[in-house]
């Protein structure tokens, strides 16, 4: 992907997040059906100000996991600290008064928006209910929509208005209402077109380097995760299998899994590209899989 997107220089020290040990587990479907545990404690740690790309294949377990930290999915055993203090097991009024602070963008600008609302009235919502003044939120609807590139009359216009890229900056500008310390994007960029990607990832960044917010950045695209990250986790099979410095994961892999996945991304050189296959293969059949 051609970006001039490169993560904010150094994350604040110290941990604001910690996911230590982690078991997800779903229901069964059938009545005799045992649970599907879809984490195996999984553990990791995001500073302030910091990007954790989480990469993986389909299935791996990464929007379960950004599930757990949003207290969408049941965390069967461990725990997940926020600012130090346990978050998994929060009544929904505490998880309430906690979202202020961590949010959420999702892949799909097509269904994250409600189509009935205005995008001012979108923007406002979440400010409005927590007690902010109609002039306060019409000012900081303005304010969002500057930060994220759209011209002010967009307030007064409906989703189905917007491109994709421009919908998704309306998601972020939702994200950042109240100020976030943290922001789980699960898969931001997919459904957009590469040049519209680019510049949404250009703006992730532009936000943390103004407002210091950390991300966990989901996707299962290796060029997306070295454009914004700090670090890399790198997940297979409900667990962590690599995490390091994003330069140093994506340039040399330790793990046989993460090679894979490496080997995996296409590139433009059909000659190339019929190499990596082969030394993929190759992979596969020491066991990586
Ligand atoms: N609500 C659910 N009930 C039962 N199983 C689930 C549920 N959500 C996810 N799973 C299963 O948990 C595993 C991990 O899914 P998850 O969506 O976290 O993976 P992922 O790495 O994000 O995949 P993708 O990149 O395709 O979104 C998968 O086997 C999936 O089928």
């Amino acid at each position: 992907m051609s970006t001039t997107a490169t993560p904010t220089p150094t994350p604040a020290p110290g941990n604001m997040l910690e996911v230590d040990g982690v078991v997800v587990e779903y229901a069964a479907k059938s009545r005799r059906g045992r649970p599907f545990r879809a984490l195996h404690g999984v553990s990791l740690d995001i500073r302030p100000g910091e990007t954790v790309g989480l990469v993986g294949e389909s299935g791996s377990g990464k929007t379960t996991l950004g599930r757990a930290v949003l207290g969408l999915a049941p965390v069967a055993e461990g725990e997940i600290r926020y600012a130090g203090r346990a978050i998994s097991r929060l009544s929904a009024r505490e998880r309430r008064a906690l979202s202020a602070e961590i949010q959420v963008v999702f892949q799909d600008p097509y269904t994250s928006l409600n189509p009935a609302m205005t995008v001012g009235d979108i923007l406002a919502e979440p400010l409005l209910v927590s007690g902010t003044s109609r002039a306060a939120a019409e000012e900081r609807v303005s304010g969002l929509l500057d930060q994220v590139r759209l011209p002010a009359d967009a307030a007064h216009r409906l989703p189905r208005e917007f491109s994709g890229g421009q919908r998704q900056r309306v998601a972020i500008a939702r994200a950042l209402c109240r100020d976030p310390r943290l922001i789980v994007c699960d898969e931001p960029v997919s459904a957009l077109d590469l040049s519209t990607q680019a510049r949404v990832l250009e703006l992730f960044v532009e936000i943390q380097e103004r407002t210091g917010v950390a991300y966990l950045f989901i996707t299962h695209d290796l060029s997306v995760v070295r454009c914004v990250s700090h670090r890399v986790a790198v997940m297979y099979g409900g667990r962590i299998v690599e995490t390091g410095e994003a330069a140093a994961v994506t340039s040399g892999p330790r793990d046989p899994y993460t090679r894979r996945l490496m080997l995996a991304a296409p590139v433009p050189d059909p000659a190339r590209q019929r190499e990596r296959r082969e030394q993929r293969r190759n992979l596969k059949s020491v066991g990586a899989e």
